[in-house]
């Protein structure tokens, strides 16, 4: 049996400034240990804002009700005293747009162990930043100029950067939200090698647009339409044997835009 770290009960996000919008509405889903789970769905069906509010990331927003809870490793990630920060450093998130701290390559790594105080020496410090980078399949890149601005790397090296910043205060969850979508093609190739990497040793949540993607990288696949679940499954019987018809006609078919467009009419 596969241990739980991360599940939601009953989540719900509303989003309550001009236009009242539920995107997610009531989610019960429990994220495997140690395995990919990626989150597939049309534009808008609300993947990002559920996505978001597994590391309290809509606090810091005006104007959006969170109801249900998320809990991890069995702990209330809201219903607790535990400062959200604190939450965050044990579940990393990876934005789609890849930016870097305003500083060194070295020390956008350095930054989650400097502020949680994971290190006992320089040495010490040097040798968890350059095992993060390789990590990510980075530090070969960047060995002779880890002092440089990370603003010089190139997008695809800055999304492995966030990569590695995430991963070097060891969370306990990675929550990537598609991560390869503002990126060139080899980039993107890159960094999905990465995450094929890093699955075969953390517990991965990633958002994606792609299925071929999913189909390429994911463990476990969920489906989600108008912040519902429609279907989740593990990656293979999720694509090759659909439960539901809402799922057969979204694995089989159009392009998501045209499928949310032809559902609405
Ligand atoms: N800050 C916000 N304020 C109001 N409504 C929002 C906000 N952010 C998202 N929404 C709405 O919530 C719904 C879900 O959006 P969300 O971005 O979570 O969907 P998504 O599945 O990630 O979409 P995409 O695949 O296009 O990124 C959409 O109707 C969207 O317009």
């Amino acid at each position: 049996m596969t241990d739980t770290v991360l599940e939601t009960e009953n989540l719900a996000v509303t989003y309550t400034g001009d236009r009242r919008v539920e995107a997610v509405k009531g989610v019960d889903l429990a994220f495997p240990e140690n395995r990919l789970t990626a989150i597939i769905g049309p534009s808008g069906c609300g993947k990002s804002t559920y996505l978001k509010a597994l590391d309290r990331l809509h606090d810091i927003q005006p104007n959006v009700e969170i109801t249900g809870e998320v809990y991890l490793r069995g702990e209330p990630v809201y219903d607790t005293d535990e400062p959200a920060p604190e939450i965050r450093k044990q579940v990393g998130y990876v934005p789609q747009e890849p930016t870097a701290l305003p500083l060194s390559i070295y020390e956008n790594v350095a930054y989650g162990l400097r502020i949680h105080g994971l290190f006992d020496s320089k040495d010490d410090l040097d040798e968890l930043v350059e095992r993060h980078l390789r990590k990510v399949n980075l530090f070969e890149e960047v060995s002779d100029r880890l002092d440089a601005p990370a603003a010089g790397l190139s997008t695809g090296q800055i999304q492995r950067l966030c990569l590695a910043r995430s991963l070097a205060v060891e969370p306990d969850v990675l929550l990537c939200d598609e991560v390869t979508s503002a990126l060139d093609p080899i980039s993107a190739e890159n960094v999905e090698e990465t995450l094929a990497e890093l699955a075969e040793e953390y517990t991965i949540v990633m958002v994606t647009h792609s299925m071929d993607q999913a189909k390429r990288l994911a463990d476990e696949v969920v489906f989600l339409y108008l912040g519902e679940v429609v279907e989740t499954n593990d990656v293979r019987s999720f694509f090759e044997d659909p439960q539901h018809e809402r799922t057969k006609r979204f694995v089989s078919g159009p392009t998501d835009d045209e499928y949310a467009v032809s559902d609405a009419t």
